[in-house]
């Protein structure tokens, strides 16, 4: 397996006051049916924060973050993200805020009949237009470095492990420097030391590449590892906020159980 040894990183509190909101949600709510699935939700992320949402299954959390990115138009409230409403965009409008916006949902969303380095050069022609070569290789190097893969660029998306996919979509949407991440499990079908080393990677992108970002996860040490603060989901509702470590402290019956 090819890997790189990733160092522990330390998390230095985010001032929050001080920091630019960067996502904005304000009494957001959404239904299918009669089934409403967001209630109420309120969030603020600011500029360079990694927030993690934790939550059981379907509460609501990937919905959140569809709305988002306007793949869903929420039923009320609103959603500002990066000093734009979404609701208020035009399709061009959406199109561009989203090339701002990196998306890691579960299955890595490489394409299979592309090499490591044309979904990269694709990735860079479609959203930077980018078209010199030399700047193309120059980029796909330094980001398959980045994420400890410095030799893939040949290799097909098939020949990759489980582990080595994540990491190289990861790189494949931080090629187009997005100021957001937003991540869906990105650890889940990972054995445990892949998806330490994935949680490690995301907080040492973050650092590197300065983005923001909302981490959906079910994996209690890849929130521990990226979190600068974590919110807990509850009936359409965020219902518990902090660091890590104010959480796993916390006396709240609920919210222990989510550090059992
Ligand atoms: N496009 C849709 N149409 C109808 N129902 C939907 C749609 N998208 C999501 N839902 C429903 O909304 C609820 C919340 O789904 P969501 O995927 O956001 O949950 P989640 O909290 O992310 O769960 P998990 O942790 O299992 O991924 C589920 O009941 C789901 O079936």
């Amino acid at each position: 397996m090819e890997t790189t040894e990733h160092k522990e990183l330390t998390k230095k509190p985010v001032e929050k006051d001080k920091q630019e909101v960067i996502i904005e949600i304000k009494g957001l709510k959404k239904s299918f049916g009669n089934k409403q699935v967001l209630k109420n939700i309120n969030l603020r992320v600011h500029r360079g924060e990694n927030v993690v949402v934790l939550g059981r299954s379907g509460q609501g959390k990937s919905v959140t973050i569809q709305c988002i990115v306007g793949l869903l138009t929420p039923d009320a409230g609103i959603l500002n993200v990066l000093g734009q409403e979404v609701e208020k965009l035009n399709d061009k409008e959406l199109k561009e805020l989203r090339t701002k916006i990196g998306f890691l949902f579960q299955g890595a969303a490489l394409y299979d009949s592309m090499t490591v380095r044309e979904n990269m050069e694709f990735a860079l022609t479609r959203v930077l237009k980018i078209t010199e070569q030399a700047e193309l290789d120059k980029k796909v190097e330094e980001i398959l470095e980045s994420v400890g893969l410095p030799d893939a660029a040949e290799k097909m998306p098939s020949d990759l492990s489980g582990g080595m996919r994540k990491r190289i979509g990861l790189a494949r949407t931080l090629i187009v420097q997005p100021e957001i991440m937003l991540y869906d499990e990105p650890t889940t079908g990972l054995d445990p030391i892949t998806s330490r080393e994935i949680s490690q990677l995301i907080l040492e992108m973050q650092k590197k590449y300065k983005t923001t970002s909302i981490i959906i996860t079910h994996d209690m040490e890849c929130a521990k590892i990226t979190a600068d603060r974590v919110v807990i989901m509850d009936d359409g509702k965020y219902v518990a906020e902090g660091t890590f470590d104010e959480l796993h402290k916390s006396d709240d019956k609920f919210v222990k159980s989510y550090f059992i």
